[in-house]
């Protein structure tokens, strides 16, 4: 901002400190809404500027109270809520629908058209940023959708006008219980299929829980504009896989444009509007949220039955909580608050829910003093793997169990408990619903919160049968130390999941030795399409959980040159021949790398592990034998040579014997280093060691 620049007018409201600072660069300078223009030209430069409008949108629509707007004056950066009224909408004239697809097939470029055809969104305002519903920075960065969002459209068709409500979902399996959820609040979804690569894995799951809730599926192609795709051989395997009629696929090119009209208009005319009544008490179904630092939780809502309005005294079936609605609205794409949320509505509130457990995904809230019958609930996320995160620094644990704290609020599948380690300090054990999963959140504290974190290997959750009783173990250090007939332990059962893969047909003996190698059981396929040169397999087996979260699927990708897909489910527990393997420095445990293999992988996981250990740690004055154990057995070693410091360096000339004694002298030194185990073992070198 130029110094001409005088202080004119504040764009912020009531108690400053309520503004969350956004940052806006233009012409060089850093600005905040809450910064201050007079000088005129400076200011219609500033107002002009897209950031500045969207910056002070945000703020607005985040911090200050609506009674507030008239405050926000000047002419050109007039806030200007486009005043949607909810009650225009009887259930009829709304839609509600989600995206649903394998993973990149184009859900959110799909999704993002539509906004723009309705115009809830203009181009101008998508701007650079491909993906507006992609809103993390892990997202845009990935090219993934993590978090499933929700934006309505108004669009107009034959001199009406309809309420459209959309649901991006993510694609990849480790994000499956996000898709089930938002499926809760939609009578119909888009089923999206790439016309390059066809029908995948996911597509197949996603198609089978839309079609469990009782969902309206349109089938869409998508990419058609891509010279590789093949329609009609995409569309007869839809239509074999699915059952679904080729008349009723919509070709379109989610990227260029082409046929997403025509989506529109059949989510007109084949999904069916909700079923819901006014006349009836409010059931709303509580199926997502988020946290805001202002307002605590808010909550997505589907209004199943009666009317939602600002002021409302509400109650939650699943704790018995009774609430005021505060505020409420409905997502287009951002928050916009409305009077009411009508029968049929999907939308946003906030109620003053202090903890985000108080938000249970699957309630049902209803008005205090009616009662109702809840829904049936969803099952609750289950972890499906679990590491242990510190940070690099040990000082640094106070702010990183915050930072961790913060995040969960943000996303409510992961699971936390304190975790403390001999060799890493304190540190906190979470719970992912898979390893991608995983590798967003620490994404996500690294980003958002400047951590700089080790993260141990991933383990799943073990049962360790005793005589008299059944005990889940997440953590290696809690597996007991033998399991052999002698022990209190009867048996240990790991999760298994049934995946299945598809794959063009000469591949199928390539992924049968894969499965094989990892444990893979009850082998079965069948054929996709109908029988030729390039038709393709689906192969399910029973696999490990635990050989799925290694490095099951970069392989498969790799011995399918990209073309096999992969999908699993959840198939319980059973019985599994497995150790604990511990790594041992110069004849001491370290805990923080302590693994459970399975007795057939022994050698090999203990030879690599050795090996890695020994490539990273540093060589000490004494010599450190580095070994895999299984109890008292050894499995694998390797030795750390000394590093011989020269302490006969300073001595110029002189006689033979006096360096002897001095070499001599450094030995009896070693010996007593030796006895006392010293290992020197630097928190970078288990960074090095669980990165790769
Ligand atoms: N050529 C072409 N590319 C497309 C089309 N639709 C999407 N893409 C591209 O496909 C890639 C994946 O698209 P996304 O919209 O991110 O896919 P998605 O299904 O949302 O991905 P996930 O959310 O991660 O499952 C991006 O690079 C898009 O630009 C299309 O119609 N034609």
């Amino acid at each position: 901002m130029s110094n001409s620049a005088k202080h004119e007018a504040r764009l912020g409201f009531g108690n400053p400190s309520l503004i969350e600072p956004v940052q806006v660069r233009h012409c060089n300078s850093l600005i905040s809404p809450t910064c201050i223009i007079s000088c005129p030209e400076e200011r219609a430069k500033f107002m002009q500027a897209e950031c500045w409008r969207r910056a002070c949108l945000k703020v607005l629509q985040r911090s200050v109270q609506p009674w507030q707007h008239k405050y926000f004056s000047t002419s050109s950066l007039r806030y200007a809520p486009r005043t949607i009224q909810t009650a225009d909408f009887p259930c009829e004239l709304i839609r509600n629908f989600s995206v649903i697809a394998h993973i990149d097939h184009g859900k959110s470029t799909l999704s993002d058209r539509l906004l723009e055809l309705t115009g809830t969104i203009t181009k101008r305002e998508k701007g650079v940023n491909a993906q507006v519903l992609d809103k993390l920075k892990v997202e845009r960065e990935r090219g993934i959708t993590v978090k499933a969002q929700t934006a309505s459209m108004i669009h107009s068709h034959e001199g009406r006008k309809y309420l459209l409500n959309l649901i991006d979902t993510p694609g990849h399996v480790d994000f499956a219980w996000e898709v089930s959820r938002s499926l809760a609040a939609c009578q119909g979804a888009l089923l999206l299929v790439d016309a390059t690569q066809g029908v995948q894995a996911q597509s197949i799951s996603v198609f089978h829980v839309a079609r469990e809730r009782g969902l309206t599926i349109i089938p869409v192609l998508n990419k058609i504009d891509l010279p590789a795709s093949q329609p009609e051989v995409i569309a007869a395997q839809i239509q074999s896989t699915f059952g679904i009629d080729p008349a009723d696929i919509i070709q379109i090119s989610a990227k260029t444009g082409k046929g997403v009209d025509k989506v529109l208009e059949a989510i007109l005319t084949r999904i069916p509007p909700p079923n819901a009544s006014a006349e009836k008490p409010l059931r709303a179904f509580l199926f997502d949220s988020s946290y805001d630092r202002y307002r605590g939780v808010v909550s997505l809502v589907s209004v199943l039955d009666g009317v939602l309005r600002k002021g409302d005294k509400i109650v939650s079936s699943h704790t018995r909580k009774k609430y005021e609605i505060l505020d409420l609205g409905l997502m287009h794409p951002e928050e916009e608050s409305t009077s009411s949320l009508q029968p049929g509505q999907v939308g946003f509130i906030a109620c003053n829910m202090k903890e985000s457990s108080e938000a249970h995904i699957g309630d049902t809230l209803h008005h205090a003093g009616a009662s109702v019958e809840p829904m049936p609930g969803f099952r609750p996320a289950k972890a499906m793997v679990y590491a242990g995160i510190f940070p690099v620094d040990s000082n640094d644990f106070v702010k990183l169990e915050e930072s961790i704290k913060r995040l969960v609020l943000t996303d409510r599948s992961v699971e936390v408990t304190r975790e403390s380690s001999s060799a890493l300090g304190q540190g906190c054990r979470l719970g992912f619903l898979g390893t991608l999963h995983m590798d967003v959140f620490r994404q996500r504290l690294e980003d958002e919160y400047n951590a700089n974190v080790i993260i141990t290997a991933p383990t799943v959750p073990y049962k360790i049968v005793y005589r008299d009783k059944t005990v889940t173990v997440s953590n290696p250090t809690d597996f007991p130390d033998t399991v052999d007939s002698g022990s209190r332990v009867k048996e240990v059962q790991e999760p298994v999941v049934k995946a299945s893969i598809i794959v063009p047909q000469e591949y199928l003996g390539d992924m049968m030795d894969l499965c094989f190698s990892h444990r893979g059981e009850d082998m079965d396929h069948r054929f996709l399409d109908s029988a030729g040169a390039s038709s393709r397999v689906m192969l399910t087996c029973t696999l490990p959980l635990s050989e799925v979260v290694t490095d099951f699927f970069d392989k498969l990708k790799s011995r399918s040159s990209g073309f096999a897909s992969f999908d699993y489910e959840d198939a319980g527990y059973k019985a599994s021949n497995l150790n604990k393997m511990v790594f041992l420095l110069n004849g001491k445990p370290v805990d923080a790398l302590a693994l459970i293999v399975h007795r057939s992988a022994e050698q090999e996981v203990g030879r690599t592990w050795v090996k890695k250990l020994h490539k990273v740690i540093p060589r000490q004055i004494f010599e450190v034998p580095i070994q895999a154990a299984i109890g008292k057995r050894i499995v694998a070693r390797e030795t750390l040579s000394a590093y011989r410091a020269d302490v006969t360096a300073g001595l110029y000339g002189g006689h033979y014997e006096r360096k002897l004694k001095h070499l001599n002298n450094q030995k009896e030194s070693k010996k007593r280093m030796k006895r006392v185990g010293n290992v020197d073992l630097p928190q970078e070198a288990f960074y090095s060691i669980l990165k790769t």
